[in-house]
């Protein structure tokens, strides 16, 4: 089935960094900067508070459409009715959590090294999230940094859409862009700035700068 989203702008949300105005305020004006993919991430969380959080997230983004992706818990996922699920290396394996999905779910998949990226099954895995090009502090347990370079040899070897992650800012989008990723990932570029909604447009604005 082809699925349409859109990874040119993906913010990920960590409850955390996102303390001073929330989440759900924090979507709501990041949408209006031109936002176009959402990530609930909340590592402490469990399925229902996920599932109270998600729903809320659904409601404000509903008539925009900018899909919700559920980081790790395809349950919450499903209760939630969101758009997509994002698994890693360390999660429930890809084809398992699309066994549960279901075909209509986007299913995102992390990879860190080019022998990962090659063996990703497109009929299986709709994005690839590649990182961390930079090291951030907004994930403790992250892999060794790619750079650029890095990101470009995974990238090649992906055979589904790319999104670049791990200590992006608006500055790195042309870069991301150059080296064959479809967007670029952030948290803290967004979530506690601020002011999200111009974090955000000033992100759309460079994507949109690089492909010109
Ligand atoms: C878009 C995107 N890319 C990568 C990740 C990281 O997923 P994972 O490796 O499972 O780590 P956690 O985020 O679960 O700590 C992501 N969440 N989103
Ligand atoms: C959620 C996540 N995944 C990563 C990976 O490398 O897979 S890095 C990361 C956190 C990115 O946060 P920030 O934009 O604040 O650097
Ligand atoms: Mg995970």
């Amino acid at each position: 089935m082809k699925k349409i989203f859109d990874l040119s702008v993906y913010l990920v949300l960590d409850p955390d960094l996102c303390r001073e105005i929330g989440m759900i305020e924090t979507t709501r004006l990041a949408v209006a900067g031109g936002v176009t993919m959402i990530q609930l991430r909340d590592k402490q969380a469990d399925t229902a508070k996920l599932i109270e959080t998600g729903r809320a997230l659904k409601a404000v983004l509903s008539g925009t459409g900018v899909p919700l992706i559920i980081n790790d818990d395809v349950e919450a996922a499903i209760a939630i009715g969101a758009e997509g699920l994002h698994v890693g290396q360390s999660d429930m394996a890809a084809v398992m959590a699309r066994q549960r999905a279901g075909h209509g779910m986007i299913l995102g998949l992390s990879v860190e090294t080019e022998d990962l990226a090659r063996r990703v099954d497109p009929s299986i895995v709709d994005y690839v999230g590649i990182g961390p090009v930079f090291a951030t502090n907004t994930k403790p347990d992250h892999k060794q940094p790619i750079g650029f370079d890095g990101l470009a040899r995974i990238v090649a070897m992906a055979p589904v859409p790319a999104v670049a992650i791990g200590g992006i800012k608006a500055e790195h989008a042309g870069p991301a862009l150059a080296a064959g990723a479809k967007g670029i990932a952030v948290v803290s570029a967004i979530c506690g700035q601020p002011d999200p909604e111009a974090a955000a447009r000033r992100i759309a604005a460079e994507i949109e700068r690089a492909r010109t």
